[in-house]
């Protein structure tokens, strides 16, 4: 095993005992000063320094256990003027034990302070405001130069964000610290012992007696800085120096650093409560973002939900692009947004061309399958974007749309290169050995180009759910662009259909029923008389030597006689009688409710009604011969039109324009 940190500040005394704290095994060399026992009698036993009942005390609380649950606070010497806190904890094979002179005035005060600076840390609202308050608090009770917070970036570059100086120090907010100087062990450090404390860096540190133990001293608050620890220090101008990290649920935050010129005392009392409030202020700060990121999520949300709402309509992918830009931009602090759908580019701000964000789709199609967003912050140096052409864009972020088939759509955020000047308080590239002086070093600056600021997890994670959002939009979009489609099919369908029916049902000259459709009327009608006794007529025609018309005055003036014949014979029949071309110049009529002798009335009529007819162009009158026959039970279409043919021709031979009722039928004709 190796030796860790062999040496100890000299503000408190370690003793290493064995793992059942029996046996002291060393002890730093400044114990019996410390303790008071005089150079003369260094102590054999735990008993003779703690006494016995506190000995028995912390051997029965750290059975089976990894430290004691609190520091105990015990009294030696003369009247039990001397008062020491002692901490005991287990390192390895050892049970490590630290004593620390403790004062018992203002203990009453520290408390009823602390408790007050914790209300009013639980009352702070912004983290701006918090942190002020945090470092203020902390500089007033542990009286040091200078006390910042620093928030670590995603690089793990340190940023002084609020910072409590005395007057006449320089101020360093705003400032960078350089990710080196956090190197893993450093920051792993931070997490396992929140709390370092340094008194003077450059006092004198003391060796554990005897020297040749090889102890862990890792966890042990007296353990000397490394020599590295005061080169920095020394850089930095700062003797005493108290870091306590700042942990919350995603881990190392930030660390809140005090740091004086001079060697600087602070109490174990005092050095707990800044810790309390350290932890106090870590979880606030946890709560605030947690506020502030709920806000921003629910403003991600509501910026496409008003799209939506307001509009009657689904918005296309185009539409709700250009609608959304300007606040999708100014949400994600991306300065152009681009959404890929179904091989389309649509665009807003600065973007690649189009060309450019269809080939980042193949690529993204086959790296990243997953329905997270992908992003980064350096295209350059990105082997998914270092081929394509954007000079500009240093960040990404592409968001998966799954809108339920193999074609994803994405959506794209871009970042330029902001070219912000950072202000270094130490220069990253170098270590240069500085200046040692009172005050820190001068601020480096540099301009940092290719990155674009981080895609922050808050941002990551309202560009999931925007994604899902607009994947729903989009959808409804499409399917209501289906129902569309579908409908203009319906209705073209119909009037297919529709058209259909007319070609099937209506003569296409005259627009009345064709045969077809006039002999489904009488089957109907057939049908009704045998079940209901409805009594019916048929009227059959035919115009009178139509034929010498055509020869005379050409087919087409013959095609407006018929089809004059037919609107003056429709426009004088009842409702409910039918009227259908049977073919050629023959024409039916189906009188419903009718006798023959009520048909034959009606037949008169037409007769005398058609010979009136008059057209240009035609020097004659238009006459018809005319069938009439009723009804009789046995009849069925063939039987009844055969009748009425009979009839009609029985006209025609005996002299035409004229109406004939069927034989056996006429008898019932009154008049
Ligand atoms: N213009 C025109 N003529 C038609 C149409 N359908 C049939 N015809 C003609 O109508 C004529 C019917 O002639 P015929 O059957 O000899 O009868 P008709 O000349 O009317 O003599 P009768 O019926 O005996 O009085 C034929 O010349 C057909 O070509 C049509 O839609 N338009």
């Amino acid at each position: 095993m190796s030796k860790h940190y062999p040496l100890l500040q000299s503000f408190g005394a370690l003793l290493v005992l064995d793992a059942e704290s029996r046996r002291i095994q060393a002890t730093s060399a400044n114990l019996a000063t410390l303790a008071g026992l005089g150079a003369s009698s260094p102590p054999i036993t735990l008993e003779q320094l703690l006494g016995r009942r506190l000995t028995q005390q912390v051997r029965c609380e750290l059975q089976g256990q990894p430290r004691l649950a609190a520091p105990l606070v015990f009294s030696r010497g003369a009247n039990r003027s001397l008062h020491f806190q002692l901490r005991a904890y287990r390192s390895g094979e050892h049970v490590l034990m630290e004593l620390e002179p403790f004062r018992m005035d203002g203990q009453h005060r520290l408390l009823g302070a602390l408790h007050e600076h914790l209300s009013r840390l639980a009352e702070t609202t912004h983290q701006e405001e918090l942190l002020a308050y945090l470092v203020t608090t902390v500089r007033t009770l542990t009286g040091f130069t200078r006390v910042a917070v620093c928030q670590f970036d995603p690089d793990w570059h340190g940023h002084i964000v609020a910072e409590a100086k005395a007057d006449d120090e320089c101020s360093i907010a705003g400032q960078r610290l350089a990710a080196r100087d956090f190197p893993v062990a450093l920051r792993r450090a931070y997490v396992r012992h929140p709390v370092r404390y340094i008194q003077d860096a450059q006092a004198p540190v003391g060796p554990l007696t005897p020297g040749d133990l090889s102890v862990d001293l890792s966890a042990s608050v007296l353990r000397a800085p490394t020599f590295e620890r005061q080169r920095y220090l020394e850089r930095l101008g700062v003797r005493g120096m108290l870091n306590v990290s700042m942990i919350c649920e995603t881990g190392l935050w930030g660390v809140l650093f005090c740091h004086a010129t001079a060697a600087h005392e602070v109490t174990a009392a005092v050095r707990d409560a800044v810790h309390i409030l350290v932890q106090a202020a870590t979880e606030r700060l946890s709560l605030l973002r947690a506020r502030h990121e709920a806000r921003y999520l629910k403003r991600v949300q509501d910026s496409l939900a008003s799209s939506m709402n307001t509009q009657q309509s689904p918005r296309g992918p185009e539409q709700l692009l250009l609608d959304q830009a300007a606040t999708w931009m100014t949400l994600f602090r991306a300065q152009g947004v681009a959404l890929w759908h179904a091989g389309g580019v649509y665009q807003a701000g600065k973007t690649p061309a189009p060309e450019v964000i269809s080939q980042m789709v193949i690529r993204l199609r086959q790296a990243h399958p997953h329905n997270g967003p992908w992003c980064t912050r350096n295209t350059a140096k990105h082997s998914l974007t270092s081929s394509l052409a954007m000079p500009e864009q240093a960040g990404v972020m592409a968001i998966p749309l799954s809108m339920g088939h193999a074609q994803r759509a994405w959506l794209f955020f871009f970042r330029l290169t902001p070219c912000p000047v950072l202000h270094w308080s130490v220069r990253p590239v170098s270590a240069v050995a500085l200046p040692v002086s009172g005050t820190l070093p001068t601020a480096w600056y540099e301009e940092v180009t290719g990155c674009s600021e981080a895609w922050q997890r808050v941002e990551r994670l309202a560009a999931m759910s925007l994604g899902r959002d607009l994947t729903l939009a989009i959808s409804s979009y499409e399917i209501s662009m289906l129902n569309m489609h579908l409908e203009r099919e319906r209705k073209a369908l119909a009037s297919a259909n529709q058209r259909l029916e007319q070609l099937a049902h209506f003569d296409p000259l005259t627009q009345i029923w064709n045969r077809y459709r006039i002999e489904q009327a009488i089957d109907d009608e057939l049908v009704a008389a045998k079940r209901y006794g409805a009594t019916f007529a048929l009227l059959m025609f035919d115009v009178d030597h139509f034929k010498a018309i055509n020869d005379t005055y050409g087919h087409s003036l013959g095609d407006e006689v018929l089809v004059a014949l037919a609107r003056r014979v429709e426009s004088s029949l009842r409702g409910c009688d039918y009227f259908g071309r049977w073919g050629g110049e023959e024409f039916v009529i189906l009188a419903t409710h009718s006798d023959i002798q009520a048909a034959a009335g009606l037949a008169e009529r037409l007769r005398e009604l058609l010979v009136t007819l008059q057209l240009p162009g035609l020097d004659q009158p238009v006459t018809v011969s005319i069938g009439v026959v009723a009804w009789q039970p046995d009849d069925s279409c063939k039987t009844l039109m055969a009748r009425a043919d009979a009839a009609m021709y029985l006209a025609k031979r005996k002299g035409r324009n004229r109406v004939e009722v069927a034989a056996g039928e006429a008898a019932r004709v009154k008049g």
